[in-house]
């Protein structure tokens, strides 16, 4: 028997913006119009490289992506574009002074859910079959787009998946058509995958399983072979992206009440889900459906095949990590509860921004989790 697992950690972070603040930007001649803008404006457009080496240069990656101003901001006094887009990598701030950002990728407002997934989720989803862990992290203000960018509309999906829809889906309909071909192609090694997908959320620090919201206060321990894992969390085995979506949309009877009048508000909205429908949600000033809460959906990918008699294991982890938003307390209005939340929210972000995992912050642990931590291992 011979067991494959790569330690090499793939992480891509996803970091959205949205355009308020200081009047005036200068756009570039390279335009395109934005749909429901105003007729008078122009943004520019810079289309992002579809690369198959995405991830092989660097292991971390940091695509920007910035979402076009809404209608309330357009005719709201002091609303308006604070970023101007110079290349697919630069981004300047409006600001005084103006200063200039360079990122690994910056997704123009224009971009559609269907090219971001192609750009980022294509090379992740072929990470995860080859044996390598892979993790999306989507961070950003409050209102900036990270659960449009990562779950986007699923309200409708007779078959096919709608333009609207988030990175989510998108990444698992490619993984099961990924692993069909697989399949087919190599019937002579008997190849066989096997997926199994858990949903959480982190609310001030408790983990609670949005796949059994009962099941609150959840320990994270540390094993040699499994890594950093959450003791009884549920899993549930997937095999179609119809699955994931019907594990999304699916409401536990015993959710508690506060849930159910979060789903309906999704519902309202036209994204809901089973794990999403349980999410902590607050309204701040900012976004009246704001997430208070980090959400982490976990797909384990398991194949097994047979060559030159010997049984042959890989094992990958797909991790997609909704975070809370980062909103500044004061212009939030953030009181009580939701002070304490976003401190919390706040404290977390940080600890993702050092880029290094500090001894006995209690997120650590998480974000390691997130990320895939030292799972799969030879012995
Ligand atoms: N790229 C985009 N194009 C069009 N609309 C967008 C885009 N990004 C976000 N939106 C819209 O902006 C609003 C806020 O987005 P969303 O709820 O995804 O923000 P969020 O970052 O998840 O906020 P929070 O952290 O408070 O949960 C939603 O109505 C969403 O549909």
């Amino acid at each position: 028997m011979e067991l494959e697992g790569k330690h090499i950690l793939n992480l891509i972070q996803l970091k959205l913006l949205r355009h308020t603040g200081s009047k005036g930007a200068t756009l570039s001649s390279r335009t395109s119009k934005v749909i429901n803008s105003e007729p008078s404006v122009q943004v520019p457009h810079f289309e992002l490289a579809e690369d198959p080496s995405f991830w092989k240069d660097h292991n971390v990656q940091v695509l920007i992506r910035v979402r076009p101003l809404n209608n309330t901001e357009k005719v709201s006094q002091g609303y308006s574009r604070c970023l101007r887009q110079e290349s697919a990598q630069t981004l300047v701030w409006l600001g005084h002074p103006e200063t200039r950002f360079t990122f690994d990728h910056v997704a123009c407002e224009t971009i559609s859910q269907e090219k971001l997934f192609r750009v980022a989720g294509f090379p992740m989803v072929d990470n995860c079959m080859s044996g390598y862990n892979s993790c999306m992290f989507a961070y950003g203000q409050t209102g900036s787009g990270k659960t449009y960018t990562m779950m986007g509309d699923i309200g409708e999906m007779s078959g096919k998946l709608g333009e609207q829809c988030g990175i989510t889906p998108r990444i698992f309909e490619y993984l099961f058509t990924r692993i069909r071909e697989e399949e087919d192609k190599r019937k002579n090694e008997k190849l066989k995958y096997s997926c199994k997908c858990s949903f959480l959320e982190i609310y001030n620090e408790q983990i609670t399983d949005l796949l059994e919201p009962s099941s609150t206060n959840l320990l994270l321990r540390e094993d040699l072979k499994k890594g950093v894992y959450v003791e009884n969390l549920t899993e549930v085995s997937v095999s179609s992206v119809d699955d994931i979506l019907r594990i999304l949309l699916q409401v536990k009877p015993n959710a508690k009440p506060s849930s159910l009048s979060y789903v309906a508000q999704i519902l309202q909205k036209g994204r809901c889900t089973r794990g999403a429908a349980n999410r902590k949600m607050a309204a701040t000033h900012m976004n009246t459906e704001s997430s208070r809460s980090h959400s982490v959906f976990t797909c384990n990918i398991e194949s097994c095949w047979e060559k030159d008699l010997m049984k042959h294991f890989r094992f990958g982890r797909l991790n997609l990590v909704d975070l809370a938003g980062s909103e500044r307390q004061k212009s939030s209005g953030a009181e009580g509860d939701r002070l304490k939340e976003a401190a919390n929210i706040n404290k977390s972000l940080s600890t993702l921004g050092l880029g290094e995992l500090p001894k006995g912050d209690p997120l650590s642990p998480m974000l390691l989790y997130g990320c895939g931590g030292f799972e799969c291992d030879d012995g």
